[in-house]
């Protein structure tokens, strides 16, 4: 156990050395005191010992007076007793101080331990108040990285606060701009309503007189709707009317179409080509032939020493003949004119009827191009593709009336009085043979052995049938064309329709036939295959011109079997078919004796009655 303390040092209280007690007495000791005194106070050394007493026989020969003669030895004697003496008090008055000396260095160890102890003491408060302070320090390093992240967070609210503050202040100053132009504006606005208040006034009082005059409009509206009323009455009335009139335009149209026998035609002239414009000196007027109106032309021939016809009239030199048709189409009438005046025979196949369209013409007069035209030119197509596009079209629109169409296309041609198919590749044809067969007894109706029927359901499949054909059509040349065509082509479009709201069905063909050219033996200058040719095609056309003669004079036999196209158009010429015949003449002057027969021929077609169309219903 450690000995009570009173006092910051530790030093035991009961233990207060003499010399230290006026320190002890006013409080903490300094320890610089304790070493100051051991360092002044003189230590008890056998110098200082020494020296003590060198001084004092100093002090003891100073009062050796007088000095003793050596025979004196009883004075010696004295004398030397005398110091003995002052030794023996000088040694006692050392001891004493050598005991006070070691009491003294007692007393320092004393302290010097209590020292030792009050710097253990001074240690142990040290690292105690070392670990403390640490322990402080760590707080306050926490303390300050908080208050860093507090400060650096309160930095950021203030940072944020601050744009704000100042986008709020820019917004505002806008709004503050906007407001002093707003009060511009209201400035405006309240001279102009104050304007606009003093017209009021005028229009208010305009007003009243506009009220006054529409009250007596008014009056007079009624008066006018009751007269529309009554006049939308007529005009239903007349709309009636004219729908009754519309089918008995329809009925009459028939009816004369009845009466003219049912065969139309229809002459076109085509322009001259640019080499012929060359040939022409540069013009394209044709002078031989003069347009009277859409239904006549004027055919012109000068004298002729060798003698060609003229209105059957050999020998009589020059003239004029007249030839009327049902339309005459001049050099600069369109594909989409010609083809308007033919849309209705499309329509009637899909009535129910028969139809046939013939090119008419001698070679180069325009048949192919009136009947097919330029496949890749969309304003230069022909007939052909025209009709079929229509009747598409049509047959789009019947869907909604309960319609539904089948369609079967086929293509062939007649060449030397045999049948080619032109649907079919030489490899597909290779050792097949056509011939004419009746579908059966009771009808006129034929087909074509081995013949390929396409079934078609759009006008983009059967265009591309329509190159196929004509890339396979016999192109042979002659003197007189080099695209000279020597067969008849006859494309044939079969329909069938039913009408599921109705149960209505009926079902028509279409020929379109472009005829082989028409040019006599003679003109064509034709000799070896192509005579044989020439003649073969004469023969059929003269047999087309029987036929239709034979049907007109109501003959009871017609020659349909004389020609394979009479022969496969039997069901298509006659009493139950509409026929429209195009007959193509050629503006070459040089040309003009077969063009006059070529009229001739169309003339006599013309006014054959060749009986009456009926449509073909099926039940
Ligand atoms: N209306 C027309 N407009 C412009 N060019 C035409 C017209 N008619 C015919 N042609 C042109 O005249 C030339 C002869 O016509 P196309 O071949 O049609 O005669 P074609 O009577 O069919 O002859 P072929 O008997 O040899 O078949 C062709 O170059 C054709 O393009």
């Amino acid at each position: 156990m450690r000995a009570s303390t009173n006092n910051l040092t530790g030093r035991p209280s009961n233990i207060i050395p003499t010399t230290t007690a006026s320190a002890a007495r006013g409080g903490r000791r300094p320890v610089n005191n304790i070493t100051n005194r051991v360092v002044n106070s003189q230590p008890v050394t056998r110098n200082n010992i020494a020296a003590s007493k060198t001084t004092s026989t100093s002090e003891v020969d100073s009062k050796r007076k007088p000095k003793r003669a050596p025979w004196d030895m009883k004075g010696r004697l004295q004398d030397m007793e005398m110091t003995v003496n002052t030794f023996k008090s000088e040694r006692d008055t050392f001891e004493d101080r050598l005991t006070d000396y070691n009491k003294r260095i007692e007393l320092l160890e004393h302290e010097k331990q209590n020292l030792n102890q009050d710097l253990e003491q001074y240690q142990t408060d040290y690292l105690a108040n070392r670990k403390e302070a640490d322990k402080l320090s760590e707080i306050l390093r926490r303390e300050q990285t908080e208050r860093n992240t507090e400060k650096q967070e309160l930095q950021r609210k203030i940072d944020d606060m601050e744009y704000e503050t100042s986008s709020l202040t820019r917004k505002m100053k806008a709004r503050e701009e906007e407001i002093a132009t707003k009060e511009e504006e209201m400035a405006g606005l309240k001279k102009t309503v104050s304007n606009m208040t003093s017209q009021y006034a005028g229009i208010e009082v305009q007003f009243s007189s506009t009220k006054m005059l529409l009250e007596e409009r008014t009056k007079e509206a009624s008066g006018l709707k009751e007269e529309v009323h009554q006049l939308k009455t007529i005009i239903t009335t007349l709309e009636n009317k004219l729908t009754d009139s519309d089918s008995l335009r329809r009925k009459l149209h028939n009816l004369v179409q009845e009466l003219k026998g049912n065969i139309r035609v229809f002459c076109r002239v085509r322009p001259l080509l640019d080499e012929e414009i060359k040939n022409n000196g540069g013009s394209d007027v044709i002078h031989h032939i003069n347009f009277m109106d859409d239904r006549t032309l004027e055919l012109s021939k000068s004298a002729d020493p060798n003698g060609s016809s003229m209105s059957g009239l050999k020998g009589r030199g020059g003239g004029t003949i007249e030839f009327s048709y049902d339309k005459v189409f001049q050099p600069n009438s369109t594909q989409a004119e010609v083809f308007e005046e033919i849309s209705q025979l499309a329509q009637s196949v899909l009535d129910g009827y028969n139809v046939c369209v013939f090119a008419y013409g001698q070679t180069g007069s325009g048949k192919t191009f009136t009947m097919e035209g330029d496949h890749d030119n969309e304003e230069l197509e022909g007939m052909i593709p025209r009709t079929v596009k229509h009747i598409f079209a049509a047959i789009k629109q019947l869907e909604d009336k309960g319609w539904s169409y089948k369609a079967e296309a086929s293509f062939l041609e007649i060449y030397n009085e045999n049948i080619r198919d032109l649907l079919a590749t030489p490899k597909e044809a290779k050792n097949l043979s056509y011939d004419m067969k009746l579908v059966d007894n009771k009808k006129n109706d034929h087909y074509v052995t081995n013949l390929k029927v396409v079934p078609v359901t759009c006008e983009a499949e059967i265009q591309k049938l329509l190159k196929l054909a004509q890339q396979q059509r016999a192109v042979a040349s002659t003197n007189m064309n080099e695209r000279s065509s020597r067969s008849h082509s006859v494309f044939q479009l079969k329909l069938r329709g039913e009408n599921t709201k109705t149960s209505d069905a009926c079902e028509g063909t279409l020929n379109l036939v472009d005829l082989a050219g028409s040019e006599r033996l003679k003109e064509s200058g034709s000799e070896g295959a192509r005579l044989t040719e020439t003649q073969s095609i004469n023969k059929s056309l003269s047999n087309l011109g029987n036929v239709i003669m034979a049907l007109g004079q109501k003959q009871s036999h017609i020659p349909y079997r004389n020609s394979k196209l009479t022969h496969l158009l039997q069901s298509s010429l006659g009493g139950n078919s509409k026929t429209l015949m195009f007959v193509n003449v050629s503006p070459l002057e040089m040309c003009v004796n077969e063009t006059l027969n070529s009229l001739r021929f169309a003339t006599k077609v013309n006014q054959c009655n060749i009986g009456t169309a009926t449509r073909q219903q099926k039940k």
